[in-house]
């Protein structure tokens, strides 16, 4: 039996500079240990604040200084520490669907949560009048999971709707905008602010490895103020070594060559992966969102349902998620086709037409 992974979670690992990283490790670890023998900035070290802050300006226009960049393990660490930093009350606008594990983090603290419509561009602008969310939880470079682009217009509108009221922030989870094809790259929200509304949110996750668990975010200067007045209930939950290791990735230049490598990479895998969809299915498939990230959505003509083609999947050792996942509150399943969210990076290119059969045996039964 195949054992095949179409999750959206995982990254090409075969492609990373081991001997490079293990090589700044090396560097971090015999020559800072004056860092390692303390706690430190619970913000982060200041040194890896600065090559990040260079890094993003330089890659998405994001305007930070170091002190307003906050390192954390993980989006949902940032997202705790964020939901100390708003006031209680705060209501929470989500995509709908959107990313479960923010809705469930924001749940378990006991927020205000609303899940807001998607349409062809993203968040509905006038869903955030109607529903009335106080800070909004976005993915514009590609939403998660639909893979949707926000155009620069719909971006201006979110802008303008934040500058309505000074206690309005956006968070643009930037997770996914390293890669993008055949569409060149929209400036980040961040950029085009102009009220210090919008928290900034990245992750190493994607172009290097999510087992690193290094993430960070950009808050605007009045929230660094709330940060700083609570700073001795804060620590750092990245390791001082992994933190080290990075900025000197980065600094060495390592980080830019592989990122660049990785878009062509990921873009060979993903044409073959759709190609592969296209040969094997013909009509039966329709495909979106390919045009960012590491994963594109399928919808498959069929009468089998989501849950079932899931189930019968797992019994053949394919590993693949539905939309469904990622519908947090209202389930459209029952008037939509089956939808599953196709990750490409996890697979070799030869892989591709195997894994796409199996798939559509799944499906169609033969
Ligand atoms: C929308 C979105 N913003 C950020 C991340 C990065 O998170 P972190 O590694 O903690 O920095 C992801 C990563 N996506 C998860 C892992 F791929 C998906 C999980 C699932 O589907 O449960 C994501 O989807």
């Amino acid at each position: 039996k195949m054992d095949v992974s179409f999750s959206h979670m995982q990254v090409d690992t075969e492609e990373f500079p081991l001997k490079k990283w293990l090589k700044c490790e090396q560097q971090a670890l015999y020559n800072f240990t004056s860092l390692h023998k303390q706690y430190g900035d619970p913000k982060g070290i200041y040194e890896l604040r600065a090559s990040i802050a260079q890094l993003i300006a330089f890659n998405r226009g994001v305007r930070a200084h170091p002190e307003q960049i906050i390192l954390g393990a993980g989006t949902q660490e940032l997202m705790r520490t964020l939901t100390r930093l708003l006031p209680e009350e705060t209501a929470y606008g989500l995509e709908e669907p959107g990313y479960q594990r923010v809705y469930q983090l924001l749940k378990q603290e006991k927020r205000n949560v609303i899940t807001l419509p998607l349409d062809d561009k993203g968040i509905q602008a006038e869903g955030l009048r109607h529903y009335k969310p106080d800070v909004l939880f976005t993915t514009p470079s590609h939403q998660f999971p639909t893979g949707v682009i926000m155009p620069a217009s719909r971006r201006m509108q979110l802008l303008n709707w934040a500058s309505e009221n000074p206690g309005r922030y956006i968070i643009e989870d930037d997770y996914d905008s390293e890669y993008k094809y055949d569409t060149d790259s929209i400036p980040s929200l961040q950029s085009l602010d102009r009220h210090e509304q919008v928290i900034y949110m990245g992750t190493f996750s994607k172009s290097l490895m999510p087992g690193l668990r290094l993430s960070y975010m950009v808050l605007p200067v009045q929230l660094i103020r709330s940060y700083q007045k609570m700073q001795p209930t804060f620590i750092q939950s990245c390791s001082t070594i992994q933190q080290i290791s990075l900025k000197l990735f980065i600094d060495e230049g390592h980080y830019l060559r592989h990122t660049k490598r990785m878009k062509q990479v990921y873009k060979d895998k993903r044409e073959a992966c759709v190609a592969a969809f296209e040969n094997v299915f013909g009509d039966n498939v329709t495909i979106s969102g390919a045009k960012s990230g590491l994963h594109f959505v399928a919808a498959f003509r069929t009468e089998k349902t989501e849950a079932a083609i899931i189930a019968e999947a797992a019994t053949q050792n394919i590993e693949v998620y539905s939309l469904s996942r990622f519908e947090l509150e209202s389930s459209t399943s029952h008037k939509r086709d089956p939808t599953l969210i196709i990750g490409f990076a996890g697979l070799h290119s030869e892989e591709m037409h195997p894994a796409v059969q199996a798939l559509y045996k799944v499906i169609y039964d033969t």
